[in-house]
């Protein structure tokens, strides 16, 4: 399912209205009704299932109680001035029809609506709906049963103006559920950061496509629940205008990405036809980094995996997982990776199928060796079809040398996975800048520097070397843990070992790491207590 800006929303609006011909107004008026068909939802607890609007993938079932929200009493339909407010008119309507009590309130003086919101305003009139225009502090939320905020949608510019500000306060302060039109009013449709103040949205009921700002935190807080409803915009038109982001769903990944995460193995397939895997990484202070993600790389199919280890600390984890192959490496006699001969190692990478460098590498104080000379020396002696993932100190290093641009590129067979801090010093970036815009500023990295960009964190960002973004949905706070970016790491190199292409090998292990980590937190007291190693065995 594509991801949209809410320039690229306007654009296949314009392109359904103009170019193939299905009136704005038929657009509105499935928008309409399918807002208040989830209002219905909610009041009279009737199943989700049978909707045409479907739960985006990594949303929650709302939950409407025991007995139901509303309890008979009036829903106030918020509307703005813009065709968002108009589709709050169209739902009054709807809901009206229904049996559910409506009350309107107004924004702003219903004379300053203009075209298809003028109709409907005109329209609710002529039904005698009841209808007021908001003044602060003049509504008694406690005589409704529940808000439809229509004020802002895509049209929104920037911090919410007055009287809209002090409506949206009030709304969030009612205590009330809120359902809210496309987008909860405050919310910027791009980036997902949210304006002070921000609709907090019970359910958000969005149209045609989800726009990027709904599965980008804060706004994926914000917006709650999110259902997507189809308005009639035909199948397909979203790609063939151009919109490059997905979210990372199964139906993406078997139809975009070629990666079916149900694809079952070869029948007569044998260690061999699933690769091997190096596993470049664990120093003394951190070997479990290395355990993490060399299991994980078997976790993910991949036929053989070889840890080169520190040969300091060979002898002890002889036998840590007797599936690993264990290849031990000169280190100095610290246990020092940087003391290994990244010749060495690009000897016995080029004679597996993918290579992971990175977990736990650390940094061993006076070890002498500079990381980034070490790191362009391994990435100059591997064979550039060979398939590497980049992790944690390796990453840092690669920061470090500060001339990553003038490195021969490999953009098919490399995968970067940063968490925001890491891509900050990669790019130079405050950390906070790169949470702004997780999706632009991770494609814009990818494009530049020709790599497959992980960015971790909450909706974790998969951007290609060619422009195109993947958001995944998968995940929860509990894997805000040590240890997880080293499986992480494992993952995507058993799937490269395997075959998969670079982005392909990426979306999918996101999109399975995630996945386990959810399976794994549902069988804690909570995701708190969840710690790396218990995504091991839910891959
Ligand atoms: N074919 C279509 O376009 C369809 C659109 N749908 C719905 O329409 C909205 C987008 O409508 P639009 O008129 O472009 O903008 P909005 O209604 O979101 O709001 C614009 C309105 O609000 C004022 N405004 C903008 N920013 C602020 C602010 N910060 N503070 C106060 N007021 C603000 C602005 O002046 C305008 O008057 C889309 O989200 C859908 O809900 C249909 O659903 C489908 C067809
Ligand atoms: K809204």
């Amino acid at each position: 399912m594509e991801l949209v800006t809410a320039e690229e929303m306007r654009r296949i609006d314009r392109h359904t209205i103009d170019a193939i011909g299905i009136p704005e107004i038929a657009l509105m008026e499935n928008a309409g009704r399918a807002l208040a068909d989830a209002v219905v939802r909610l009041v009279r607890r009737t199943g989700w299932h049978d909707m045409d609007a479907i739960l985006l993938e990594g949303s929650k079932e709302p939950d409407a109680g025991e007995a139901g929200w509303g309890g008979g009493k009036p829903w106030a339909v918020l509307v703005g001035k813009g065709h968002n407010g108009g589709d709050g008119l169209i739902a009054a309507r709807h809901l009206a029809l229904r049996g559910v009590p409506v009350r309107i309130i107004y924004a702003t003086p219903p004379e300053e609506l203009r075209g298809e919101a003028a109709r409907q305003r005109d329209i609710a009139e002529r039904l005698q709906l009841p209808a007021g225009v908001y003044a602060p502090g003049a509504v008694d939320w406690s005589a409704m049963g529940g808000i439809v905020d229509a004020l802002l949608g895509t049209g929104t510019g920037g911090t919410p103006r007055e009287p809209y500000a002090a409506l949206i306060r009030e709304a969030n302060a009612s205590g009330l559920p809120i359902v809210a039109a496309d987008l909860p009013s405050g919310l910027d449709p791009d980036t997902g950061q949210t304006a002070d103040p921000c609709i907090r949205a019970t359910l958000t009921v969005t149209f045609g496509l989800p726009k990027r700002g709904l599965v980008q935190y804060p706004g994926a807080e914000a917006a709650g629940t999110v259902l997507v409803a189809p308005i009639g915009i035909p199948v397909g038109l979203a790609a063939e205008l151009g919109v490059s982001t997905w979210l990372l769903t199964p139906e993406t990944l078997r139809n975009v990405l070629d990666a079916d995460p149900d694809a079952p193995r070869q029948p007569d397939g044998h260690k061999g036809t699933y690769g091997h895997v190096l596993v470049a990484a664990g120093t003394r202070a951190m070997s479990g980094a290395g355990l993490l993600c060399a299991t994980a790389a078997l976790r993910s199919g991949a036929g053989l995996v070889t840890w080169a280890v520190p040969e300091l600390l060979a002898e002890s984890l002889i036998g840590a997982q007797p599936e690993l192959m264990l290849a031990p490496v000169a280190d100095g006699g610290r246990g020092d990776w940087l003391a290994a001969d990244p010749l060495e190692v690009a000897a016995m990478a080029a004679r597996r199928d993918a290579l992971v460098v990175g977990p736990g590498l650390g940094r061993v104080p006076g070890s002498g060796v500079d990381g980034r000379g070490w790191l362009r020396r391994l990435w100059e002696a591997l064979p550039p079809e060979l398939p590497l993932v980049v992790d944690a100190d390796a990453l840092n290093h690669l920061a470090e040398a500060g001339d990553f641009a003038a490195w021969p590129k490999r953009p098919d067979a490399t995968v970067f996975t940063p968490h925001p801090g890491e891509l900050a010093r990669l790019t130079g970036l405050p950390a906070r800048d790169i949470q702004r815009d997780r999706i632009g500023v991770a494609r814009e990295y990818a494009l530049r520097h020709g790599v497959t960009l992980v960015l971790k964190g909450a909706r974790t960002v998969v951007a290609d070397p060619f422009g195109d973004v993947y958001v995944n949905p998968t995940g929860n706070p509990g894997m805000a843990t040590g240890g997880t970016g080293d499986v992480l790491a494992g993952v995507i190199a058993g799937l490269l070992a395997q075959g998969y292409p670079a982005t392909a090998a990426a979306a999918l292990g996101v999109y399975r790491h995630g996945a386990a980590g959810d399976r794994a937190a549902a069988k804690r007291r909570s995701p708190a207590s969840l710690i790396a190693g218990d995504l091991l065995a839910e891959l």
